[in-house]
């Protein structure tokens, strides 16, 4: 595994995003007026819409300024469009009534099937066309949010859930995971204010070293990003630009400091290349010296068996048949800034005048059972948010896949500017980012970019409900993930009395919703004891949604392969409002599919991998599936496979990383709990 993990990291190496990092950066802060010059003068098609243009300014809220500001198209522009609108539909009309006019007597069934096509055709293209007619863009103004939060600065700032979902460290390369979550360790958002979840639908042993070795690495890579503002936090994206411009305040100390953390990270990649040896000779060692009385287990570095999937598979250990883990790796940090130790002579780095603290990390894979249908993300998302209630309960929650980073360091905080907003914002269900990725050939053949998608319909969307929920990069409020319409989100009308039927038996889960509903709440620290243990627990197994309205009214959406536009549908039928949230440099950032196979496969989802399905049932996933099949008639050549799918389950073997995180941070504790949970 170690070369391919290598070749892939080669694969995910970028230039700096669109060419000019530094003005990139420079429009970052957003509220220098250089900034805003840069970027009005690059959009010469928009133009600031009048004031009070969103809707639903509430009375009462009148006194705080406005979070973002509305630019609409401008006049110039839009008004040609909107005739050549007008053209287009007269002539669609006038053809359909040559051809009612024109039947063809001798052909009639024929006639009649192409009538109906063309109805179809002219029908889409009606419903296509109406959110174009205003395209609205909201830019989020950053420097008013921090105005908003007054003298105690960030203090005001709600807490949020991050939710990173990953299944197989060899499909989806465990260096862009562990990238992914050290650029969320890393972002620029207050510490205390944030959790990170991992959910590792595997449940490999390799997954949760690899979170060991994150936290291990981040206590220099963290520090190191605040103390110089660097940019991105994803240490192989920002390691691999090819100019690193610095916009730091310590230039001197920088490039010594630099070469250091660059050093422990190419150290801290070689580890991560090796956790499957390491874990198997570690296993290999234990189970010859009999330990496991015969049984071939996989070993923990303290000696414990891995109670999820091992090595060797065998019953209750094997991929969808293992118990639910929860591991708190990082715990929850204090409210007061933690500053680091001056540099020494075994110790180059000098972090004297740095807050060291880092957010709270959390490992957990949820109970698999044969004879259920675990309904991949949607199941593993719905998991996540039951045990991220009782563990942090923020009343704002992130979802990414793994393989996108954060690659914007206000990305967290742009969102808040449209959830605090005191117009619109408490009606205000998820606030969606536009997908971009990294490693697009030139032509971007396979259309990974979707121009006309994300620069176009969602800023159309966006001027009537909403943008759709597109499944990563997305701000959701709580509250509209368990089923809640906007009228009665307010905590004191949430009745949860007789609710069993529709979350589920945990009293816990239940009595946390009210208190994931106050947006002015932070989170506060919890102890995992034996009875949150046993919640937890309960909360991971499969049986818990059964009979419930999980995966239909509360949560994401079961049964379908594109659970996100769904669930985003749900919210907006609900009366909820979304909004589109595009920013420079981009907030987020993913891999994109670089051949064929891979962007049909995503495009045209089959329901189960190609490796375990000899003729799969394509279900199309708009929009990109036109756009992609498009695109790839012009396809002639491929490059070389990235991730090979039908490859087989990891070997995994025995990692060196015995020391806990928390023996190498000055904050502490590193609670782990291992949450075993009974089949049903
Ligand atoms: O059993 C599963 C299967 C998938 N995933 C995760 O779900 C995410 C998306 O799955 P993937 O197979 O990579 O789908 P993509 O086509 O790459 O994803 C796009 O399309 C999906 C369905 O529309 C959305 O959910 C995603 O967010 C969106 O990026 C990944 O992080 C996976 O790790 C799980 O957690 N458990
Ligand atoms: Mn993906």
């Amino acid at each position: 595994m170690a070369p391919a993990v290598t070749r892939r990291a080669n694969a995910l190496r970028v230039e700096a995003p669109d060419g000019n990092a530094e003005s990139g950066r420079a429009s970052l802060a957003a509220d220098s007026p250089a900034a805003k010059r840069a970027i009005d003068a690059k959009d010469d098609v928009w133009v600031a819409a009048a004031e009070g243009d969103a809707s639903g300014a509430s009375a009462g809220n009148g006194d705080r300024p406005p979070l973002f500001r509305t630019m609409k198209v401008k006049g110039s522009i839009l008004h040609p469009y909107r005739f050549m609108i007008l053209v287009r539909l007269v002539a669609v009309v006038a053809f359909f009534a040559w051809r009612l006019k024109h039947k063809n007597h001798d052909g009639m069934w024929l006639w009649a099937t192409s009538m109906v096509a063309d109805v179809w055709f002219g029908f889409s293209w009606l419903l296509n066309q109406l959110p174009k007619l205003n395209p609205i863009k909201r830019v989020p103004d950053l420097a008013a949010l921090a105005d908003q939060c007054g003298s105690s600065g960030d203090a005001n700032l709600p807490g949020i859930d991050i939710f990173v979902t990953t299944v197989d460290p060899v499909d989806e390369p465990i260096l862009y995971t562990v990238n992914t979550i050290l650029s969320i360790l890393a972002t620029d958002y207050p510490v205390d204010k944030y959790a990170c979840y991992l959910s590792d639908d595997g449940g490999t042993l390799v997954h949760y070293e690899a979170m060991i070795e994150v936290a291990n690495f981040a206590v220099m890579w963290v520090p190191f990003c605040r103390k110089h503002c660097v940019e991105p936090r994803s240490p192989e994206n920002y390691f691999g630009m090819k100019t690193q411009p610095y916009v730091g305040s310590m230039a001197g100390e920088f490039m010594r400091e630099h070469r250091r953390v660059r050093r422990e990270y190419d150290e801290f990649k070689v580890r991560i290349d090796s956790l499957s040896t390491t874990i198997r000779q570690r296993s290999d060692a234990y189970n010859s010296s009999n330990k496991g009385d015969g049984v071939r287990a996989t070993w923990m570095a303290d000696g414990t068996q891995w109670p999820g999937t091992w090595i060797e598979q065998v019953e209750n250990h094997r991929r969808g048949q293992h118990a639910g883990i929860v591991q708190v790796i990082l715990s929850h940090p204090s409210c007061k800034p933690q500053l680091g130790s001056p540099a020494s002579t075994d110790n180059p780095l000098d972090f004297s005048n740095v807050d060291t603290r880092l957010p709270m990390l959390v490992y957990m894979s949820r109970e698999k059972r044969p004879g259920y249908n675990h309904q991949k993300k949607a199941g593993a998302m719905n998991v996540m948010l039951r045990v991220s209630a009782l563990l942090s309960n923020a009343p704002f929650v992130v979802n990414f896949d793994c393989d996108h980073y954060i690659n914007n360091t206000q990305a967290l905080r742009a969102p808040m500017c449209f959830m605090l907003d005191p117009r619109d914002g408490q009606n205000t269900a998820f606030v969606q980012f536009p997908q971009r990725f990294d490693d697009v050939d030139p032509t971007d053949r396979y259309a990974n970019h979707n121009r006309v998608f994300f620069d176009g319909t969602m800023l159309s969307l966006n001027g009537l409900q909403g943008p759709s929920y597109l499944g990563t990069g997305t701000m959701f409020r709580r509250v509209t993930l368990y089923g809640m319409e906007p009228p009665r989100y307010r905590a004191e009308n949430i009745k949860l009395v007789g609710k069993t039927y529709e979350f589920g038996s945990s009293t816990s889960f239940i009595n946390s919703m009210p208190d994931g509903a106050i947006q002015e709440r932070s989170i506060t620290p919890v102890l995992v004891d034996e009875a949150l243990s046993n919640d937890l627990a309960t909360l991971m197994t499969c049986a818990y949604e059964d009979g419930t309205s999980w995966g239909r009214d509360v949560g994401w959406v079961y049964n379908i392969a594109t659970e996100d536009v769904v669930t985003g549908f749900r919210m907006h039928r609900q009366g909820w409002r979304s909004m589109y949230c595009s920013m420079e440099p981009a907030a987020f950032r993913g891999t994109a599919p670089i051949n064929l196979t891979e962007r049909l496969y995503q495009v045209l989802r089959p329901p189960y991998p190609p490796s375990r399905c000899s003729s799969p049932t394509a279900t199309l996933s708009w929009p990109a599936a036109v756009s992609t099949l498009c695109s790839v008639s012009r396809t002639s050549t491929c490059r070389p496979t990235r991730s090979s799918r039908c490859s087989s389950w990891p070997t995994t073997s025995s990692p060196s990383c015995g020391s806990s995180p928390s023996s190498s941070t000055s904050r502490g504790r590193s609670a782990r709990t291992s949450c075993t949970s009974s089949a049903s």
